[in-house]
């Protein structure tokens, strides 16, 4: 008796807790958590209008609690639970919604059903799933657990939508499909069996009638000389449980405000007296079909114990890793959130020094700024151009103003080489640009890549932006630094090169100028050197030009290098610390605001761990007193 007490009342308890936590079967969606309400046993009340449903449901309790009236009475799934109390104790009613209230007028009790299903659809007549929890005590009920769900409609009345037939049909199947389901399938006697909604309904979801119980009421509303023997007897249409038959209160009873307790003596006189169905009398009545139930009941969830709690531990497990992929909560003291985004910083900090030295990719694409950008961009350089025979010609004689050089053109050199030197600024500027947006493109990543970091958006945001803002103060110097390296190279050339170039005979040393002197003695200063003069000064220029850009291709790597990549490693992230030491308690807890949506799945998935973790305890110690 313990055990099976125990039993049924375990399973009220972790009813009761899955509707706290929003679960009452028909979770659906990428989130859903497995459905602990499904796999739990219940028993369904089914049938249509006016079949008799609150009225078995009252004679099963022995109380008028139940709202009556036209139309669809029974808007929202109501959950039953009945507790067997002590002989001589005071019976009572509890709402799951008002657990602090305990209700001894049944009176009441009906008005806030119909109150609170009220609060839920509205007065508009809609229906809906979300169930209403009412625990009775009394020493009159056994143990026992029903879902008395609305009468299954052929047409919306007045009022109503025109899905409501559907609808009424659709919410009555999402209990009845449920394999944990047992179904209450009731059928007035006073109408055909074959045309009965509750059996329809239950030979689909159930062909086998392992999980239905039929209940055929009105057998004292039949007419005269027939009688409901071949249903009870299980001939018009066979299921695996025996059938009950039911004498409920009359509607004049109902208006005369008759006695439930007197009822059910009237209802056992009945099947005692009747010539009909006495030998059955002993299997007839509502509180026959309270005790069968009861212990039907208390045998399927036994036999569902260890499939519940496997499904538990699973669940258990899920959460679990669930909860650990999203991080455990944010701790609220100013040290214990600082330390956190310490952490996370040295998280973020490892990641980004894998993309540069390598384990991850990206650091590779800085070597090829050097390797393939630069040197193709100093290819590119417009020194042909700039060394044309025709431009030497103009810098070189215009250096020298009206007075022309003697021996060998040194201010032309010079203007010619200054000219060339200045082209060399823009690839040291574009390599330093381009290292610059590999870096700002691995911060990113490494931003994206650091798990721990996923859920706080505005710690992201704020690295992001502080590890950029620290880039770009890197990207300055290396500019700087690689400026003055192309500037350097201006400030003093390398003497040596020339001296070590061939030593060419200036003035008419050319043949042809030789005699063109001897035709006519020359006008122009630039006619007194040929072509041959201005394009060795060219091929010497070009030449130095060459050196210096080798040396460039080699010194600008090693500036941005130095001033970006060996900086970023070292310092990315200290601008960042120096900005978060000035910051009081209340604005470090704001850089680890989480998104809203995951603080939310966090915390259900805390419940529902809480849940399935006292659940599983439950069990534990109940399905093993046996
Ligand atoms: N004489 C007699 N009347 C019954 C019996 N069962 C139900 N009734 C009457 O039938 C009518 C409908 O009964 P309910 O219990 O309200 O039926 P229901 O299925 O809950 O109806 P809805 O909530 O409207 O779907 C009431 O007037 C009851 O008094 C019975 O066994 N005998």
């Amino acid at each position: 008796m313990t055990t099976m007490e125990s039993l049924i009342g375990l399973v009220n308890r972790i009813q009761r807790a899955c509707t706290v936590l929003g679960d009452y079967g028909g979770g659906t969606g990428d989130n859903a958590f497995n459905s602990l309400w499904e796999a739990l046993p219940t028993v369904a009340v089914v049938g249509g209008q006016s079949s008799g449903k609150s009225s078995v449901l009252e004679s099963i309790v022995g109380r008028d609690f139940l709202p009556r009236g036209s139309g669809i009475v029974t808007r929202r799934p109501l959950v039953l639970q009945l507790h067997k109390t002590e002989e001589g104790t005071e019976e009572y009613a509890e709402f799951l919604h008002l657990p602090k209230r305990q209700f001894t007028d049944f009176a009441l009790v009906r008005k806030e059903i119909q109150d609170e299903t009220d609060r839920i659809t509205g007065k508009s007549k809609q229906i809906s799933p979300v169930p209403i929890h009412l625990s009775i005590f009394s020493p009159n009920v056994v143990n026992l657990t029903l879902v008395d769900l609305p009468g299954l409609t052929k047409v919306a009345v007045e009022g109503q939508p025109e899905t409501i037939v559907e609808d009424i049909e659709s919410m009555v199947r999402t209990y009845v499909d449920k394999p944990n389901c047992i179904i209450l399938a009731i059928s007035p006697a006073n109408q055909d069996i074959a045309t009965s909604d509750a059996i329809k309904l239950a030979k689909e979801v159930d062909p086998t009638g392992e999980r239905t119980f039929g209940v055929l009421t009105k057998l004292d509303l039949m007419d005269k000389g027939t009688n409901a023997l071949d249903v009870l007897e299980g001939r018009s249409y066979r299921l695996q449980h025996p059938w009950v038959g039911i004498v409920n209160r009359s509607q004049a009873d109902i208006n005369r405000n008759a006695d439930m307790m007197l009822a059910r003596r009237k209802e056992r006189d009945y099947f005692d007296t009747s010539p009909d169905y006495g030998h059955l009398a002993s299997k007839m009545g509502s509180e026959y079909l309270a005790k069968l139930l009861s212990k039907h009941l208390e045998s399927v969830i036994r036999s569902r114990i260890p499939s519940i709690l496997s499904l538990i531990n699973k669940s258990i497990d899920e959460l679990e890793r669930e909860l650990d992929k999203m991080g455990r909560p944010v701790a609220v003291d100013a040290g214990a959130q600082l330390y956190t985004i310490l952490e996370m910083c040295r998280a973020f900090d490892k990641v980004f020094k894998e993309h540069l030295d390598g384990g991850r990719p990206g650091g590779d694409r800085i070597y090829g700024v050097f390797d393939n950008q630069l040197p193709a961009a100093l290819k590119k350089l417009p020194f042909d151009r700039h060394l044309s025979l025709q431009s030497v010609k103009r810098i070189v004689s215009e250096a020298d103003g009206y007075q022309p050089h003697l021996i060998a053109p040194e201010q032309g050199y010079r203007r010619l080489i200054e000219g060339a030197l200045g082209y060399f600024r823009g690839p040291a500027e574009a390599s330093v640009d381009a290292v610059h947006f590999v870096l700002k493109e691995l911060v990113r990543k490494s931003i994206a890549e650091t798990q721990d970091l996923k859920r706080f958006p505005s710690l992201q945001a704020e690295l992001a932006a502080a590890a950029n803002t620290s880039l770009e103060k890197f990207r300055e110097e290396s500019k700087k630094s690689v400026i003055r390296l192309v500037e350097m190279e201006s400030a003093y050339l390398t003497a040596e090169f020339f001296r070590k170039l061939p030593q060419e005979m200036e003035r008419p040393a050319i043949t042809n100028s030789k005699n063109q002197t001897a035709a006519s003695p020359s006008p122009a200063t630039q006619d007194q050197y040929g072509e041959g003069h201005f394009r060795r000064i060219a091929s010497n220029v070009s030449a130095y030009v060459s050196m210096v850009s080798d040396t460039l291709r080699n010194t600008i790597p090693k500036a941005c290098v130095y001033c970006q990549v060996r900086q970023a490693k070292l310092a990315l992230l200290n601008y960042f610390y120096s900005q978060i030491s000035k910051r009081e308690g209340k604005q470090l807890g704001e850089l680890l605001d989480e998104d809203p949506a995951l603080m939310g799945r966090r915390l259900e998935c805390a419940q529902r761990l809480e849940l399935y973790k006292k659940a599983r305890d439950e069990i534990d110690a109940v399905a093993w007193v046996r």
